[in-house]
C-alpha cells in the first residue's frame, strides 16, 4: 500500500471527484459515513453518551459537521463546538446548513471553552491534512484544554495539530487521540514512534478513492500489508530436493551468547532453507549440535569467539552477527567475508548475498572503513541504536528516515531498521514500513530470529533480494502475532516466534 503526502492526498481527492463524476460534498459524505460507521461499531449510543464534536473551519471540520448529522440521525446524542474563523470551506458551509436544528451548536471563545467531563467521547475534527503551521491562539488553547480533560478522543483523519509527514516543534499543541480514523491510505505520521501518543490506534477506512491515481502516483513510502506479500513465496515444487532451497552459512555465537546462534539457526531452518551450516566458536559446538540437529556445524579453532572464515564456495547466502561478540579476530573474519563475498566467481557472477546483524553491525560501526566493502544488496538489520553507530544521532524520527534513506542509497544496500513498523530502506531510496508484529516481540532474541528468516529467504534462488527481505520482515512479525495468541505479549519469547514462522509463511503462500 502506498503512503502519500498531504498534497498528493488533495490531488487524489480531486482525481476521485473528476473520475467518478461526484461533487466534493459527496466525497465528504462518504468520508463522514465511513467515520460514523467505524464509530458506531466501536460505541453504541449508550456507551458513547453525549458526543462532543469539535469542528474547525476547513474540510476536516466539514467532515465533523457531516458526522454530527449522521450520528444524530442514527440516534446518538451529539453537540457541536465550532472554532471561529474568517472563512469556512464551501463543503463546511454545505454541511453546516444540513445540520438539523435539534443539534446544539456553540461557537468556542477563549473564555468559554466547551465543558468536557471526564470520559466524554470527543470527535476531533478541528484540522486535518490542510494544517499549514503549528496551532496557536484559540485553536492551541482548545487542543490543550481537550488534552487536559480525561476524555475519550477519536480524531478524524489526523489528530489536529499534527502534520501528515513532517515533525512539529516540541511544545506545539497536538491532540492526543485514543483512535485516529483516516481515509483511503495511512499517513507517514502514523508510523513514527514520536507520534504514538497523538495518533493512538489508527484505522484506515475505504472511501473508494481513485485506484488509477494511486497506481500512477510516485512515492518513496510504502506500507507492507498482507496484499503486498501475497504470493511472494513460490510454492515448493513436487520434485524439489534440499539443494533447491539453497545452502546457507551462519557465522554466530561467542561464549555466553550461543543462544543467539541457536535461535537464528532455528529460524533459518523454519524459514525453509535447504541446508544450513553454522560456524561457531569451539565452546558452542556441543550446544549447537544438540539444539539444532537439522543443521551442520563447523567449530572454530578458537574456543570463545570466531577467528576463521570458512570457504564460501558451497553457500548461496551468509548471515553474520547473532551473539558474535566484537573480538579483534572476529573483526578480521568480517572484513574477509565482505571482501570474498564481493568477488564474482564463475558459478556466481553477482556478490554472495549477506545478512549483517547485531555485533557484526557494531563492528561495522567501530570500523567504518568496512562500509566501502559492503557488496551490493547486502542486508543490514540495525535497531535504532545500532543504526546510530553506523551514521549519526538523529534529531527526530523524520530525520532518522532521511539518514536511513541516504545510507541505503549511498551503500547500495537493504537496511532493515527494526522497531514497531520496522522500516526497510532499499538501494533506490524506497522506504517500506512493515505492518505485522507486536510489542511482545520487544524481547531478547527476536532480532536473531529475523536474521535467520532473512538468511533462509536470501538463500532461496527464486526470490529477488528486495522480495526476500520484505517477505522476511513481514513473516517474522506475523509469526510473532500468531505466537502471541497463545503466549500473550508478556509471555512471548523468541523461540515462540521461531515455532510460528512455518505457519506465517504458509499463510502468505495461501494468499494469492
Ligand atoms: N478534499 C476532499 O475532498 C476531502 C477532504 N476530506 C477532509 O478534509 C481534510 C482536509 O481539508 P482542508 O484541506 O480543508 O484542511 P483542514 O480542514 O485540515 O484545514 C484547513 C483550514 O485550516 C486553516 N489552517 C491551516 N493551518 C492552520 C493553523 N495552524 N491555524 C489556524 N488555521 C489553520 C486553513 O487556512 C484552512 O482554512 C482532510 O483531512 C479530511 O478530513 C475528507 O472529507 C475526504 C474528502
Ligand atoms: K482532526
Amino acid at each position: 500500500m502506498k503512503i502519500l503526502t498531504a498534497a498528493q492526498t488533495r490531488a487524489l481527492d480531486q482525481a476521485t471527484i473528476q473520475e467518478q463524476g461526484i461533487t466534493s460534498a459527496q466525497l465528504m459524505e462518504r468520508a463522514a459515513s465511513a467515520f460514523v460507521e467505524w464509530l458506531s461499531h466501536q460505541f453504541d449510543s449508550n456507551e458513547a453518551g453525549e458526543i462532543l464534536l469539535l469542528c474547525g473551519p476547513g474540510n476536516n471540520g466539514g467532515d465533523g459537521l457531516a458526522a454530527a448529522r449522521l450520528l444524530h440521525q442514527a440516534g446518538y446524542a451529539v453537540r457541536v463546538a465550532l472554532l471561529p474563523a474568517e472563512k469556512q470551506s464551501a463543503d463546511w458551509q454545505h454541511n453546516r446548513q444540513q445540520l438539523p436544528a435539534a443539534v446544539p451548536v456553540a461557537e468556542m471563545e477563549a473564555e468559554k471553552l466547551p465543558e468536557i467531563a471526564s470520559g466524554t467521547l470527543v470527535v476531533d475534527a478541528l484540522f486535518g491534512t490542510g494544517l499549514s503551521r503549528p496551532l496557536e491562539g484559540l485553536a492551541a488553547a482548545v487542543v490543550r484544554h481537550l488534552n487536559k480533560a480525561q476524555a475519550r478522543v477519536v480524531a478524524i483523519d489526523l489528530p489536529s495539530g499534527l502534520f501528515a509527514e513532517a515533525p512539529q516543534p516540541a511544545d506545539s499543541a497536538v491532540v492526543r487521540a485514543q483512535h485516529t480514523v483516516s481515509f483511503g491510505l495511512p499517513k507517514l505520521a502514523f508510523l513514527l514512534p514520536q507520534n504514538a501518543d497523538f495518533v493512538g490506534a489508527w484505522h484506515v477506512e475505504d472511501i473508494g478513492l481513485s485506484k488509477r491515481f494511486i497506481n500512477e502516483t510516485a512515492t518513496p513510502w510504502h506500507y507492507t500489508d498482507a496484499a503486498a506479500v501475497a504470493g511472494a513465496l513460490p510454492p515448493r515444487p513436487k520434485f524439489s530436493h534440499k539443494g533447491t532451497f539453497g545452502h546457507a552459512l551462519l557465522l554466530a555465537g561467542s561464549r555466553g551468547k550461543m543462544g543467539a546462534a541457536v535461535l537464528a539457526a532455528g529460524a533459518c531452518l523454519r524459514g525453509g532453507v535447504g541446508l544450513l551450516t553454522a560456524h561457531v566458536p569451539g565452546c558452542g559446538y556441543d550446544i549447537f549440535q544438540i539444539s539444532q540437529p537439522e543443521a551442520m556445524c563447523l567449530p572454530d579453532p578458537q574456543v570463545a569467539y570466531l577467528s576463521k572464515l570458512p570457504k564460501l564456495d558451497a553457500y548461496q547466502a551468509v548471515g553474520i552477527g547473532p551473539g558474535l561478540g566484537q573480538a579483534e579476530a572476529t573483526y578480521t573474519v568480517l572484513r574477509k567475508l565482505l571482501k570474498n563475498a564481493a568477488k564474482s566467481t564463475e558459478k556466481r557472477p553477482t556478490p554472495l548475498p549477506l545478512v549483517i546483524d547485531a555485533d557484526a553491525l557494531n563492528l561495522l560501526g567501530s570500523h567504518r572503513a568496512l562500509l566501502k566493502l559492503l557488496p551490493e544488496n547486502t542486508i543490514l538489520t540495525p535497531h535504532p541504536k545500532e543504526f546510530e553507530r553506523l551514521t549519526e544521532p538523529a534529531r527526530d524520527d523524520y530525520h532518522r528516515l532521511e539518514l536511513l534513506r541516504d545510507f541505503a542509497t549511498a551503500h547500495r544496500c537493504l537496511v532493515v531498521l527494526k522497531g514497531a513498523y520496522t522500516c526497510l530502506a532499499t538501494p533506490t531510496g524506497e522506504l517500506h514500513f512493515n505492518s505485522t508484529g507486536n510489542a511482545g516481540m520487544a524481547t531478547g532474541g527476536s532480532g536473531d530470529v529475523l536474521t535467520g528468516v532473512l538468511l533462509a529467504l536470501r538463500a532461496h534462488a527464486q526470490l529477488p533480494a528486495f522480495e526476500a527481505v520484505r517477505l522476511s520482515v513481514y513473516a517474522h512479525g506475523r509469526a510473532g502475532d500468531l505466537a502471541a495468541v497463545h503466549t500473550g505479549q508478556a509471555g512471548l519469547v523468541a523461540g515462540d516466534i521461531v515455532r510460528h514462522i512455518g505457519p506465517a509463511l504458509a499463510e502468505v503462500q495461501a494468499q494469492i
